[in-house]
C-alpha cells in the first residue's frame, strides 16, 4: 500500500520547491507568526533579504512535521511469509527529528533489530517508519518506544530492540552548550527484555562493528 506522499496525490498541495504540503499544514498561520518572531527579535521583517524568509520557513516546517500528517503503519502492511526466526537487525538509520522543548533539530542513527514470528517486512521498511516517525516534535524516548511499539503491534514480532543515538542541537549551540555529547535510548520488548542473551547479541552486532 503506498501512502499519500509516496503516491503526492493526496488533496494538499505541491510546492514550487517540491516539498508536498499536506492539506492540515496552515502555511498563511506559519507565516505570520514567523513575520511576528522576527519583529521580536529586532529584526525588520520587510527589508529584501527577509521577505521571502516567512514563506520559506513555512514550507520547511511543513517538510520537517510531515510525520503529523502520515501514518507509519502503513509502511508495515506489506509484510510477507517467512520461516525465520532469527535477528534481523537494520543498522546506521540516519534521521533527523526535532525536540519538542526547543523546535530544534535532534540528528542521528537508528538501530532497529527484530526477531519475527512469520511476517517480515521489506527492509527498506523499517528505514520508512523511521522516517515517518521522525518528522514529529518529540523527545527521543517517545520517538524510541513509538517504532518499537509499531513493530510489536503490525508485525507480533516475538521480540524488538530500537537504540537511538542521537546528539541534541539544543544542547550543543544553546544552553549548557556541549558540543559531541551523545544521547543513547533503547527499547527493548518481547525476548529481548526477557533474554539476557538475545539482548546480548543485538546490542553486539549493533556496536561491535
Ligand atoms: N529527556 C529528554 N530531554 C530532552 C530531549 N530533548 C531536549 N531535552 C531536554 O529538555 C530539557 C528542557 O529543560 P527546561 O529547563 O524546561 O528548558 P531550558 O531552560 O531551555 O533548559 P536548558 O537546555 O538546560 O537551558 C533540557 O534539559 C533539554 O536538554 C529529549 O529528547 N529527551
Ligand atoms: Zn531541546
Amino acid at each position: 500500500m503506498q501512502t499519500p506522499s509516496e503516491t503526492g496525490s493526496l488533496d494538499g498541495e505541491a510546492t514550487s520547491t517540491n516539498v508536498h504540503v499536506p492539506s492540515e499544514v496552515d502555511l498563511p498561520r506559519i507565516e505570520k507568526a514567523v513575520r511576528e518572531i522576527l519583529a521580536a527579535v529586532g529584526e525588520d521583517p520587510d527589508r529584501e533579504g527577509l521577505l521571502e524568509t516567512p514563506a520559506r520557513v513555512a514550507r520547511m516546517y511543513a517538510e520537517l512535521f510531515s510525520g503529523l500528517h502520515d501514518d507509519p503503519r502503513a509502511h508495515l502492511q506489506k509484510f510477507f511469509t517467512e520461516k525465520y526466526d532469527e535477528l534481523v537487525l537494520v543498522r546506521d538509520i540516519s534521521f533527523n527529528s526535532m525536540c519538542e522543548h526547543h523546535m530544534l533539530p535532534f540528528s542521528g542513527k537508528a538501530h532497529i533489530g527484530y526477531v519475527p514470528n512469520g511476517r517480515v517486512v521489506g527492509l527498506s521498511k523499517l528505514a520508512r517508519v523511521v522516517e515517518v516517525v521522525s518528522k514529529r516534535p518529540q523527545v527521543q524516548e517517545r520517538m524510541t518506544e513509538t517504532i518499537a511499539n509499531l513493530l510489536i503491534e503490525e508485525l507480533d514480532v516475538k521480540g524488538v530492540a530500537v537504540v537511538i543515538e542521537a546528539t541534541h542541537s539544543c544542547m550543543t549551540i544553546r544552553g549548557v552548550r556541549k558540543p559531541g555529547s551523545l544521547c543513547v535510548t533503547s527499547a527493548m520488548k518481547g525476548l529481548f527484555r526477557s533474554n539476557h542473551s538475545s539482548r546480548s547479541e543485538v546490542m553486539n552486532l549493533i556496536y561491535g562493528g
